[in-house]
């Protein structure tokens, strides 16, 4: 392979790099980058890894690690990776959530743990519920009759607390030593417990350490603004100190976890820590002007230090009806309003699609749905709720499962349909699950070899069948035969153990029988299972790092917001999602809106107005 001289190296085509962006996407140095929505963070670090890998700057054979804090946002940058990279340089990208990559230090290294600590090799991650506490409260009582007075969620804190001194070394710290026996019997251990293991490895291991800095020469932080300590702690422990140069990316406006205890001032920390350079991203590449503005005024509002974002898109043009606030006398006639809304836009304007529309809620999308679905399905348009549980998961999560992405790139392949490049994701899974590595000659050419075989199997036995002809069971038992799902267990931590793959597959049974028996050819049955062509509803926390050209924000009111103030970050993530308009809907016959007042006058002093609906 040969290499692209650093001077002459070019971004992908559409995209424009100037100034500090150019500087972050060649930068030889650690830095960070605090941007506001839509700055293009996630554009920036796909165009920088592929910088570091088509210039050799990541030289053959390491590699480059970018870790983020949720799993869309690691799968995002990957694909984005993907799409932009030679397929022979992208395998040296790998994209984790922390947790994973916690969890993979953990089960590689389990051995180097004490014997009291140490989770058998086949435990399980949960999350502690009422009765759990109880009985490890009554298992511990007689020897520590304080833990009494814990209640379940101080007691979660006191035992993923990190005791001074030696990580186990001291018994509140009886309570602490005595929940860590309790889990490792039971071996059911929580993610918390997974870090701070993961920890205790990097920490008193030198070994790992140094073959860790050996496989990376640069490292990515993605929405660096969610980190907390402890996970602060395990990045330094990996990295500080070493040569890998770090490339931490944030976004203060969005701090979405910050209940979960993030550091606002992670940021200088980082600074100090890894000689970073601070630089900002002052463009927004989603939003049209008008949208824009609204963000930075809001965000002005309710920040101290805010980021302001310029549109990048300042000469296109404003629709008129970019942002309103739409007032109905109850909610069956808002349902009947936004449903004739959409419907009409769909007709009015032959670009649109049902899935450039979306209603963002902060909660209770359930109940929404129950309430919007009549309407639309008078309109003729459907609705999704990507909460909507198919079985144990819901439809979100279920798109996000690799088994399930696997099943449906080979569905895909085998019917002739291309929508989201099936063959990489069948080429990248079966390279995985036979350990092939892709960047030689040998594993690319074994790895196709193995999906030309997958995709003849299923072709032969799909000839002349529509998807209405066959069950999700028949294609389970033809695409993951127990092999394969032995396979998956072996070559991804997260199906290790059979629960979660017979999770996912009972799921993709229901959601194809389902959507089977609503359209009967494989194109439109594909389309609906992937959620093209429907409007879809979900949660604000769920739509981050998304982007529509129609927001409708639906319940801003009392039923939703609980406490006026905390939330406004999560307001910033639903404005922040439309590319061209924003709407909000108010119905009166809600609990009403005494703890969104703080919004509502915001919206208003930003010029938002409010208008009647019928
Ligand atoms: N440098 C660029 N030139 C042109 N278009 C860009 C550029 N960067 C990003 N975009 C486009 O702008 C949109 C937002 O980009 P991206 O998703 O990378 O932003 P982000 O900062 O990660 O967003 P957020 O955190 O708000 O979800 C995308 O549609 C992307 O294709």
């Amino acid at each position: 392979m040969t290499y692209v001289n650093p001077e002459h190296w070019k971004p992908s085509k559409g995209v424009s790099l100037e100034g500090d962006a150019l500087d972050i996407a060649r930068s030889t140095n650690s830095r960070s980058i605090l941007a506001g929505p839509g700055a293009g963070k996630t554009e920036l670090l796909a165009q920088r890894a592929n910088f570091l890998l088509t210039t050799g700057a990541c030289p053959h054979p390491r590699r480059i690690l970018a870790v983020a804090f949720k799993v869309d946002a690691a799968r995002n940058l990957q694909d984005r990776v993907a799409a932009r990279c030679d397929p022979n340089l992208s395998t040296r990208f790998e994209s984790l959530t922390l947790h994973s990559f916690a969890k993979r230090l953990l089960d590689q290294f389990l051995e180097a743990l004490p014997k009291e600590v140490r989770p058998p090799p086949g435990y399980r991650i949960f999350s502690p519920n009422r009765g759990i506490w109880d009985d490890f409260r009554n298992s511990v009582s007689l020897q520590f009759p304080s833990v009494m007075n814990y209640n379940d969620r101080d007691l979660y804190k006191l035992v993923h607390s990190v005791p001074s001194g030696d990580l186990f070394g001291n018994a509140a710290d009886g309570i602490r030593s005595a929940w860590w026996a309790y889990s490792i019997r039971r071996s059911t251990i929580t993610f918390e417990m997974v870090m701070l293991l993961a920890l205790r490895i990097l920490e008193t291991q030198n070994s790992i350490v140094s073959a860790l800095r050996q496989t990376y020469s640069h490292v990515f932080l993605d929405e660096f603004q969610d980190v907390n300590d402890l996970q602060y702690r395990l990045i330094k422990a990996a990295f500080h100190g070493s040569d890998a140069v770090v490339t931490a990316v944030g976004d203060t406006n969005q701090a979405i976890m910050a209940w979960a205890g993030a550091l606002p001032d992670i940021f200088n920390r980082f600074n100090d820590d890894f000689a970073a350079v601070p630089s900002k991203l002052l463009f927004n590449f989603r939003s049209n002007q008008a949208i824009v503005d609204l963000i930075n005024s809001i965000a002005s509002m309710f920040e101290t230090n805010p980021v302001m974002t310029q549109a990048a898109r300042k000469d296109d043009p404003v629709p008129p009806d970019a942002i309103e606030g739409w007032v109905f006398e109850d909610r069956e006639a808002e349902g009947r309003y936004i449903a004739s809304f959409i419907r009409e836009e769909l007709g009015v304007d032959p670009a649109r699609r049902p899935d450039d529309f979306v209603l963002l809620a902060r909660v209770r999308v359930d109940n929404i749905e129950q309430r919007l679905k009549p309407h639309f399905v008078k309109a003729g348009l459907r609705l999704r709720n990507e909460s909507r549980k198919v079985g144990e998961l819901e439809i979100q999560d279920l798109m996000k499962e690799q088994v399930f992405r696997f099943i449906m790139a080979a569905l895909k392949m085998a019917v002739s349909v291309r929508q989201g490049d099936p063959f990489q994701v069948c080429r990248d899974t079966l390279a995985d699950l036979d350990g092939h590595d892709i960047s030689t000659e040998r594993g690319s050419s074994s790895s196709l070899q193995a999906v030309q075989r997958l995709v003849s199997d299923l072709g032969n036995a799909l000839v002349g069948k529509r998807a209405a002809d066959i069950s999700g069971h028949e294609i389970v038992d033809l695409v993951m035969p127990q092999s394969r799902r032995d396979q998956f267990s072996r070559a991804y931590n997260e199906y290790r153990g059979s629960t979660r793959i017979a999770e996912v597959l009972d799921a993709f049974r229901l959601l194809f029988d389902e959507s089977a028996s609503q359209h009967t050819e494989w194109k439109d049955c594909i389309d609906l299972i992937e959620g093209r062509g429907v409007v879809k509803l979900m949660t604000i926390h769920k739509s981050k790092g998304l982007e529509f050209h129609t927001v409708t924000f639906i319940e801003l009111n009392d039923d939703a917001f609980w406490k006026s103030g905390d939330d406004a970050n999560v307001f910033l993530v639903a404005l922040s999602r439309a590319r061209e308009r924003i709407k909000f809907t108010f119905a009166q016959d809600s609990r009403g809106f005494k703890n969104v007042q703080d919004f509502l006058e915001r919206l208003e002093k930003a010029g938002v107005v409010f208008l009647n609906k019928p």
